[in-house]
């Protein structure tokens, strides 16, 4: 069993972060309880927790990361969703053993610390989905 715990977060491409937190903040009450540069990814993230959850904001450090490929073909948005797991390499072995195509063989370092790898989303119905474990 993979062994899914939670959504761990909702990921959400934006062109301006410190815009997308004045929202986040100052119209939906949200706080953001940290703001991190995660280089690997050429991501700025900040994070909003939503009771068991969290919204994390995406903003691309480079006109050719992920977050910057995803907002140039569909706009700023839903960008993947994170499921919390247990043990992320053995989800890992599990899933590429069923045939699904993953873009991360091995866990990478992720926001806050967290050990984080993706499923393809032409494997997944369309989703980009993150799989994350945490020490916590
Ligand atoms: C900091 C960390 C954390 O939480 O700790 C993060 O979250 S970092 C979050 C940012 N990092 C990542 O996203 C890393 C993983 N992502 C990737 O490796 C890439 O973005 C891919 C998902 C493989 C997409 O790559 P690329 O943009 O080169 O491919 P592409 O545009 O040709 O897309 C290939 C096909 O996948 C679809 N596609 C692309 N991105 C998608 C997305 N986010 N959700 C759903 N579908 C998506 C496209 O529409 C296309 O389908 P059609 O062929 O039908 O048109
Ligand atoms: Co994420």
């Amino acid at each position: 069993m993979i062994g899914i715990k939670k959504i761990d977060h909702i990921g959400i491409a934006v062109k301006d972060l410190a815009k997308a937190i004045e929202f986040y903040e100052g119209l939906l009450g949200l706080k953001v309880t940290g703001t991190e540069v995660v280089e690997e990814q050429k991501v700025k993230v900040a994070f909003l927790p939503t009771g068991d959850s969290e919204v994390e904001l995406l903003e691309s450090t480079t006109p050719d990361g992920p977050i910057a490929r995803f907002i140039e073909k569909n706009g700023e948005g839903i960008q993947h969703i994170a499921f919390r797991v247990e043990n992320l390499e053995q989800a890992l072995e599990e899933l590429k053993a069923k045939g699904v195509r993953l873009i991360d063989e091995k866990p990478r370092r992720g926001a806050g610390g967290a050990r984080i790898a993706f499923l393809h989303p032409k494997s997944t119905f369309g989703t980009l989905v993150e799989l994350c474990e945490r020490d916590n």
